[in-house]
């Protein structure tokens, strides 16, 4: 059995499965657009919108990147927003995250319109995922984690899964994907008492932290399966994840790399959204 989890080519599946949707689109001169939001910069975030207007490129979708800077106030935020949902053109509207303090995302997430909502910032979006209920949009990066699950034929019934975060975009609605298909939760925190304990019963492990290998062999069961969602770079800026790979490797039973995992298949789930958008705004 593969032990490397390839998201590389978890991508590329799937982005051949939407170049073929997008065929529908071309008969109808539809070109689907994404709009992407972002206050201030951050390293993650630029990594993510490069890989997100690339695999947007690639698909056949227009991908606008709206730059906005770091000190931009509420209200003036909340009409950028409000003209996006307005504007016909846009079909897909993404909200990076952290955004700046200055900014509540409890204001911000009543304002999106669900339609348009690919990333699941809305509270009718995200309580779609709470119930499991289908039709709406999850978060692109717990439902990348999923796919790759389900391309490699892992089957979360009834495992033990353990998540390190609990953050909006990742760890609470992985939660509730992976307790849809019946695996039991565990998600740990930085209150969490005894992470090396916790996170060393899982069959599933997944590190969505943001602190580069800090996943190391006393946390890991020999034989797991370890997911790594971290976009972290280290002191000569390369990308590394969550996970100490080099060490883990040796004990897991599959794992994704950085790069390589998680964020290709993210960007590419982005895509999926953003053409799911378009169809049902234009009644397709
Ligand atoms: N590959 C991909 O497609 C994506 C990657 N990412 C990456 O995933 C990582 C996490 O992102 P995000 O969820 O936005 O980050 P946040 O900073 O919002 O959340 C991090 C979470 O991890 C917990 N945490 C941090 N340090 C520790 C620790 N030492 N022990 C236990 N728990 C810890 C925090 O706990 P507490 O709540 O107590 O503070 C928090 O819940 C980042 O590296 C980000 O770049 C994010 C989205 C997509
Ligand atoms: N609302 C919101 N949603 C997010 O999903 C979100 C966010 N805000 N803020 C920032 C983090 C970080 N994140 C990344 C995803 C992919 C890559 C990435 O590098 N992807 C490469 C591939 C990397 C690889 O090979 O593993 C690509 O798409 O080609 C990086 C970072 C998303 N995030």
């Amino acid at each position: 059995m593969e032990k490397i989890l390839k998201g590389k080519e978890v991508a590329d599946a799937l982005k051949q499965r939407l170049k073929q949707e997008m065929e529908e689109f071309h008969k109808k001169n539809i070109t689907p657009n994404l709009t992407i939001v972002i206050v201030g910069d951050r390293p993650d975030s630029a990594a993510y919108i490069k890989g997100a207007v690339k695999r947007c490129s690639e698909i056949g979708i227009e991908c606008n990147v709206r730059e906005l800077p770091k000190d931009l106030g509420q209200d003036k935020f909340v009409d950028v927003i409000q003209k996006l949902n307005d504007d016909e053109k846009v079909n897909g509207i993404m909200i990076m995250r952290p955004l700046p303090p200055q900014i509540s995302e409890n204001v911000v997430k009543y304002e999106i319109y669900p339609a348009k909502d690919v990333d699941c910032f809305s509270p009718v979006n995200l309580s779609k995922v709470m119930s499991g209920e289908e039709g709406g949009f999850a978060p692109c990066t717990p439902s990348a984690v999923m796919e790759i699950l389900h391309h490699y034929g892992i089957d979360p019934r009834g495992k033990k899964a353990v998540i390190i975060g609990r953050s909006m975009v990742v760890g609470r609605p992985l939660a509730m994907m992976l307790l849809k298909e019946n695996a039991t939760i565990t998600v740990c925190h930085t209150k969490t008492l005894n992470l090396a304990e916790e996170a060393g019963r899982a069959e599933i492990l997944i590190a969505a932290a943001g602190k580069a290998k800090m996943v190391k062999r006393n946390m890991v069961k020999e034989g797991a399966v370890v997911i790594d969602v971290g976009i972290n770079f280290d002191e000569n800026g390369r990308m590394c994840g969550d996970v100490d790979f080099d060490e883990i490797s040796q004990v897991a039973g599959m794992i994704t790399p950085v790069p390589g995992g998680v964020g290709a298949v993210t960007s590419t789930i982005l895509a999926k959204h953003v053409i799911d958008a378009c169809k049902i705004q234009k009644n397709l």
